[in-house]
């Protein structure tokens, strides 16, 4: 089921379907940028982490051995990614009166147990910024002496010292929305921060010495110096966001090149990572996304209203990475109801041993569907594609239930939806307004089976309506066996 040949995946470099050809023999190494902990991460924030997440189970599963860094922003990123604005996280401390390391721990937290929730694994290393603030000191001294000049407001990088700058985005360098902001002194509308100085007469909670001044380092430098410095220049693969391919990541090309040149590295090494990839949006018409609206888009939202956060992770594994993605609860209900058929199959597996790799693989009956999951997988992560042949095999009739089940192992194991860990009633979670406790509906329900079984109908439509009045709905004859639901 390893076949290392055959993985290509979509160089947003050159907007071309490349063969994965690893930097370093039998390896993988990927770095992926990680959230800006001033806040809860929205459940658009988390699509980025579940695609990385399923490129990392996909590298794992084609035999790679993968190392997976990511960050953990805790200082430098603006509320305006073209380098303008406050630093979001001393701007939610402010708000919130607050100091920033207890902002930061607590969104830490919070976005780690986002991660649990949906099964991501965990990468070989979270990188905090604040903990490698000396590394980025001593790379801007680095590249400063071609590539930078100071101004009153910090240390800007010159983006016309570098070959081909934007050519990730595709941009013109002067112009296009973003661009053109106001710091005095600036050479190029595109040149930004690697160092903000904080201003004289102000503190800054989060500051540091530097050759030039008091201050902290910008964002885009951030990644540059913890991916170099944790997986070497060049590594294999740098993950983020769509939103990264226009502004972030330009610039942290524009430094690697700067690095890499500085330091005698070859040119292919000058992009720092040769593959760069993106995952398109989540979207909400509403914009419920956006976390400045009250009611933002939490994954625990979805826990109180009842779905359960793997139905989420199915939602994010039946569109295409790189296909925006429109959030609605009719498709989380949908997506949840899928996986519960499949978890109800799985289940009847559970007592079963998976037999050994080759013998499961070879079965004539399976491996036609194991081959089309080995090509969608293949061909630039289809998850879409690769859930159906999931599902063949779980519905896959007179075939040996060990085979059966090492194929599903083997499946789940790239999907991560946890079908073997997960129970039909785990996936059935009681909204947090619901006004009867679990406890009570069981107890009405045995009471209703009992009186159906004495023919006993008017009680049985009695109690039927009594539930109906606490806003549950008796579900006679479902075929996914729910005997209830929130009416
Ligand atoms: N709606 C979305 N859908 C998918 N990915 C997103 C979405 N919004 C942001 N991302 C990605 O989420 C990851 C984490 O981003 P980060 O924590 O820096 O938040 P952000 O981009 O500042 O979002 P926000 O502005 O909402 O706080 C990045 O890879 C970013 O590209
Ligand atoms: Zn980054």
């Amino acid at each position: 089921m390893t076949d290392a040949s055959n993985l290509t995946l979509f160089n947003s470099l050159t907007r071309q379907l490349e063969p994965f050809r690893p930097v370093h023999q039998g390896e993988a190494r990927v770095y992926t940028c990680g959230p800006t902990v001033y806040n809860y991460p929205h459940i658009g924030n988390m699509r980025a982490y579940v695609f990385a997440d399923v490129l990392g189970r996909t590298l794992s599963h084609k035999g790679y051995k993968l190392t997976h860094v990511i960050n953990i922003t805790d200082v430098g990123h603006l509320t305006d990614d073209a380098d303008a604005g406050e630093d979001k996280m001393e701007k939610m401390a402010r708000v919130a009166a607050q100091s920033i390391w207890d902002i930061a721990a607590h969104y830490t937290q919070a976005y780690w147990a986002d991660i649990a929730a949906l099964n991501i694994r965990q990468p070989a290393k979270w990188s905090i910024a604040t903990d490698y603030v000396p590394q980025m000191i001593e790379f801007a001294e680095k590249i400063a002496p071609n590539h930078c000049y100071e101004i009153e407001s910090g240390l800007y990088f010159d983006v016309s010292t570098v070959a081909d700058y934007g050519r990730l985005a595709r941009a013109v360098t002067d112009e296009g929305e973003g661009r053109i902001e106001a710091v005095d002194g600036k050479r190029n509308a595109a040149d930004f921060a690697i160092w903000r100085k904080t201003p004289p007469g102000e503190k800054r909670q989060m500051e540091w010495d530097s050759p030039w001044g008091a201050g902290a380092p910008g964002w885009h430098l951030e990644c540059s110096v913890m991916s170099g410095d944790l997986l070497g220049f060049p590594f294999d693969i740098h993950t983020g966001g769509i939103d990264h391919r226009e502004i972030h990541h330009p610039n942290e090309i524009a430094q690697n090149q700067a690095f890499c040149c500085t330091n005698g590295l070859d040119v292919p090494a000058n992009s720092g990572a040769r593959v760069w990839m993106h995952n398109n949006f989540l979207v909400e018409r509403s914009g419920k996304m956006s976390k400045s609206s009250g009611e933002f888009l939490r994954l625990q939202l979805l826990i109180d209203k009842g779905y359960h956060p793997l139905g989420y992770r199915m939602m994010c594994l039946q569109a295409h990475y790189r296909s925006e993605l429109e959030f609605s609860w009719e498709g989380l209900a949908a997506a949840l109801v899928r996986l519960k058929r499949m978890i109800i199959v799985a289940e009847r597996l559970a007592d079963v041993e998976a037999v050994d790799g080759s013998a499961a693989f070879g079965n004539p009956k399976l491996a036609p569907m194991l081959e089309t999951f080995e090509k969608a997988i293949g061909e630039d992560l289809n998850t879409a594609i690769a859930l159906t042949a999931l599902e063949e095999v779980l519905a896959a009739k007179k075939v040996d239930p060990s085979a059966k089940r090492a194929v599903v192992e083997a499946m789940d194991a790239v999907l991560g939806l946890d079908l073997f860990s997960t129970s039909r009633a785990d996936l059935r979670l009681r909204p947090k307004t619901a006004a009867i406790a679990e406890a009570e509906i069981d107890d009405v329900l045995a009471r209703r089976r009992q009186a159906r079984a004495e023919k006993d109908f008017a009680t049985s439509d009695a109690l039927r309506d009594e539930l109906a009045a606490k806003g549950v709905e008796a579900m006679d004859g479902d075929p996914l066996g729910w005997e209830w639901k929130l009416g």
